[in-house]
């Protein structure tokens, strides 16, 4: 069996979800089919729960009746059959009677997971309608029955493939199965979420626990590209990345797939294609074990980034410095990406700033901080580009005229990162174009 995820822009439109189901009629073994909620929808769910949370609850009831409006349409263009139609029509009743008893409830966060739940609940549900008027046999697994995360949020494979096993078991006959990404319960049952992009994440753990033979993420373009195409003109697909050089450039920003969606596919040696729903017979890129080839790959970025600088005289030949540095941050559950290290100072990036009035404060106690926002990493990835001096040549020669903030090399061979001012990000984006690649 296979899993196919599909986006939110795959789902997007009706004409999009019809194009799936013709996609899966062509599949030669069974599907496990994730699906993200519609476009745009999990960003008006977060908007009508920030209403909420702050009690403006009629431009809450605005924004849910604005929503409610685009699903009718949807569903009146995607549903021929009047069967269906009033299926789906009862569905979106359904889901939007729900946010508006919501709309009358006191605010929690617990509430606003099952707000953010509803686009991929309807996702699934609407599609599963369009399965019906085409007479294909199916079956709806839900999410919430299976996906679980425990209370520090990480997912628990070992329930999720027996429960998920348990439901396939009922269902050996359908060659469709469709599930939801991105929602899961949580340790104490509540519905909760695997955060903002997680459909891939739940398609690689449901791979991961069903041992498919691939994991499909479909998207709006033809597999991750050498560069952003949403700032860079010339781009074009890599064929093969493994997954150590898929993981630098999802995790710094290449927005195409979801970094934590790299390690259950990784650990359970499930290889992944990114792939083109609207243009199928792409090649896209796969996603394996080990790198087919050396040199750069690719170039990403990743944006709203605060560079903390701690310089303190007591550095100077002293021990347990970094330690202590380190502990402030474990201290505030706050991860750190970058680091570079001088005799009387320490520099760092973060991109949480959830706690930085209290990480200032405390480092403070260390030396002279100093915070910079707005800061972008650029990382440039390829297998072992650590150990070609062309290539470190190249990469500098293409960063003329910009001033580079940190430069990270060598924490892995893979990767070498630049911290910048965000305002100088596209420009140096299109110079490694230009430098690494050959393309202006
Ligand atoms: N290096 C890259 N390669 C391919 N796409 C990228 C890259 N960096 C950013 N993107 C953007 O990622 C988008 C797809 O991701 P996303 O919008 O999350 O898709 P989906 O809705 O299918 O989950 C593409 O439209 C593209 O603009
Ligand atoms: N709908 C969720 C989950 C998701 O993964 O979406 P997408 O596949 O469209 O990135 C979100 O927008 O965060």
């Amino acid at each position: 069996m296979k899993v196919m995820k599909f986006g939110g822009t795959s789902v997007g439109k009706p004409e999009r979800m019809k194009h799936i189901a013709s996609l899966l009629n062509k599949q030669s073994e069974p599907a496990l089919v994730v699906l993200s909620a519609l476009s745009g929808t999990t960003n008006a769910l977060v908007t009508i729960g920030n209403n909420i949370a702050a009690n403006d609850r009629h431009t809450a009831l605005q924004n849910i009746n604005a929503l409610h409006e685009h699903y009718k349409t949807y569903i009146r263009e995607l549903l021929t059959d009047e069967k269906a139609y009033e299926k789906a029509k009862n569905i979106v009743e359904e889901h939007f009677d729900f946010l508006h008893i919501i709309l009358k409830i006191s605010f929690s966060e617990a509430l606003n997971k099952d707000i953010l739940a509803q686009g991929e609940l309807l996702s699934t549900k609407i599609f599963c309608c369009y399965l019906d008027e085409i007479g294909e046999s199916y079956a709806l697994l839900p999410a919430l029955e299976f996906m679980t995360i425990d209370e520090n949020e990480e997912p628990q494979l070992g329930s999720i493939r027996t429960r998920l096993s348990n439901l396939l078991e009922q269902h050996k006959d359908k060659r469709v199965l469709v599930t939801q990404g991105y929602i899961c319960r949580n340790a104490r049952g509540e519905v909760d979420n695997l955060k903002r992009g997680g459909s891939d994440y739940t398609a690689s753990l449901v791979a991961a626990a069903i041992n498919a033979s691939v994991c499909e993420i479909w998207t709006d373009i033809d597999g991750m590209h050498n560069n952003d195409p949403r700032i860079v003109n010339k781009t074009f697909p890599i064929e093969q990345l493994s997954f150590d050089e898929a993981a630098e450039l999802a995790y710094f920003g290449a927005k195409i797939l979801h970094p934590a969606s790299i390690w259950p596919a990784q650990q359970y040696k499930i290889p992944v294609k990114l792939l083109n729903t609207m243009q199928p017979d792409a090649k896209g890129t796969l996603i394996t074990g080990e790198a087919a080839s050396s040199g750069v790959k690719a170039v990403a970025a990743k944006d709203n980034i605060y560079a903390i600088k701690i310089r303190s005289g007591r550095m100077l030949l002293a021990y347990g410095f970094l330690r202590k540095v380190f502990e402030v941050f474990e201290k505030y559950k706050t991860p750190i990406d970058m680091i570079t290290t001088s005799e009387v100072a320490v520099s760092l990036t973060i991109d949480n700033a959830e706690h930085l009035k209290h990480i200032v404060k405390e480092l403070e106690a260390l030396g002279t901080v100093e915070v910079d926002e707005n800061q972008t990493i650029v990382c440039v990835v390829g297998h072992n580009i650590n150990e070609t001096e062309e290539i470190i040549k190249k990469l500098f020669g293409s960063i003329k005229n910009i001033p580079i903030r940190m430069v990270s090399y060598g924490g892995s061979p893979h990767n070498i990162s630049l911290l910048v001012a965000a305002e100088y990000k596209n420009q140096l984006l299109q110079q490694l174009n230009r430098g690494m690649f050959g393309l202006s």
